[in-house]
């Protein structure tokens, strides 16, 4: 077909531009490198597992499904809903251009903070495994190759006597031992008879040493075999955050996590570059656009985006070219199902400085029912060559679990 060039300019034209370019070079091209497929139906259901897992699927007119998962939250569902229209018809191939589509939309039409963010990565995520199928290649391939073929996890533990350091180092040793982890985390804002949820909170010295007897139970028992980090949850004043670091600079830890709220950059500086002890932060930061100053301001050691809260996997590889260049490693946040873990270890392998993947669930007993393939073994993902994420629901045990009053995809 030839091209009538006095199109160009017209903005009622029947080509796009750049159909006009691959006609002028002879290349029968649409969006989507010519791939004639159209994005349908998006769909979600929730599963009742350790958090309210989100999953989400991308139906096209091919029949080819993607599936994909949104970090729980409130309304991420209608947000999803809100969002179908924006990408019915389109290409799924062209998945920045659709993620920036939804991004446009969504700060015109409403808020784009929070939990729509996490919508939009749940439909991200599902955008991956779609084009990796469509492609057929790995999820990896599509940000650009591996790295390594597996991926590091580390194992979340959890006690009946979360502030008793004999029974935290009981569980670490059986962590290790038995379920073959090699990498943990610990909380340590377990409440030792004082308020915990109160931010901005001053830190007794005896706090600070009850504190520090936990790392070192847990450090004594496991730490010739295991890296071992310690999580905060954002709630200490910036004094006692560094009091709290520098008290634990004889331990080695692997990192110490969120010890002061992320927003202010400035204390977060601060408190990090106060203490040897690693600081970790980035969990509840979103988008690129959020972790820019953390990473600029030279204000972590370690971050740690969450995949299905971030804004997916393509934002997350942004992100982490950008930590590389502050010679910053990542550990990805992660209590999620295998869905958007198993996206996660494709990121993970992916990038250059991968440290671990978070696993949330181990006490739950059947987080890997939920899919056909086994996913963590002895303490890594190795990471699938199957076209995709590389994970297939299994719809039953999906269904067996789902949440009160949720739906099953159609
Ligand atoms: O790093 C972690 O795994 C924790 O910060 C969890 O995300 C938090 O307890 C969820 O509410
Ligand atoms: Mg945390």
């Amino acid at each position: 077909m030839g091209i009538d060039y006095s199109q160009l300019h017209d903005p009622n034209a029947e080509y796009t531009m750049r159909e006009l370019s691959a006609e002028t070079m002879g290349v029968a091209a649409k969006r989507g490198g010519g791939r004639d497929v159209e994005i349908t139906d998006i769909q979600t259901t929730m599963v009742d597992g350790n958090f309210p897992w989100t999953l989400v699927r991308v139906y096209t007119d091919a029949g080819i499904v993607g599936t994909g998962e949104a970090y729980w939250g409130a309304g991420v569902s209608e947000l999803v809903e809100r969002m179908k229209p924006f990408l019915q018809g389109e290409n799924p191939l062209d998945i920045d251009r659709l993620t920036e589509h939804m991004v446009q939309k969504m700060s015109g039409e409403g808020s784009l903070a929070g939990v729509t963010v996490t919508a939009i990565s749940g439909i991200e995520i599902a955008l991956h495994d779609l084009a990796g199928k469509i492609l057929e290649v790995p999820a990896y391939q599509l940000l650009g190759g591996k790295y390594r073929d597996e991926m590091r996890v580390y194992c979340d533990c959890h006690t009946e006597e979360e502030a008793d350091p004999i029974a935290c180092a009981d569980e670490a040793e059986r962590v290790v031992d038995e379920l073959g982890y090699d990498a943990l985390k610990f909380d340590l804002d377990v409440p030792s008879g004082h308020e915990k949820d109160r931010a901005n909170r001053h830190l007794r010295d005896v706090e600070i040493e009850h504190k520090a007897s936990i790392v070192e139970a847990v450090t004594e028992a496991v730490g010739h075999r295991a890296d071992v980090a310690f999580d905060c949850h954002w709630t200490f004043s910036a004094g006692s955050a560094k009091r709290l670091a520098e008290r634990l600079e004889e331990y080695s830890v692997w990192w110490l996590e969120d010890p002061v709220p992320p927003e202010n950059h400035d204390v977060q500086r601060e408190v990090t570059q106060s203490t040897t002890t690693p600081i970790t932060v980035g969990e509840n930061v979103y988008r690129k656009h959020g972790q820019r100053r953390l990473l600029e301001g030279q204000a972590v050691d370690i971050i740690a985006p969450d995949l299905p809260k971030v804004g997916g996997m393509r934002e997350t590889r942004k992100i982490a070219d950008l930590a590389d260049m502050y010679y910053v490693p990542v550990a990805m946040h992660n209590v999620a199902s295998p869905v958007a873990t198993m996206a996660a270890a494709h990121v993970g392998a992916a990038i250059p400085n991968s440290l671990a993947v978070e696993y949330h669930s181990y006490e739950l007993g059947w987080w890997d029912d939920l899919v056909e393939e086994t996913v963590i073994e002895e303490g890594y993902i190795d990471i699938p060559e199957e076209p995709g994420l590389g994970v297939t629901l299994d719809l039953d045990a999906v269904e067996e679990h789902l949440v009160d009053g949720a739906e099953l995809f159609d």
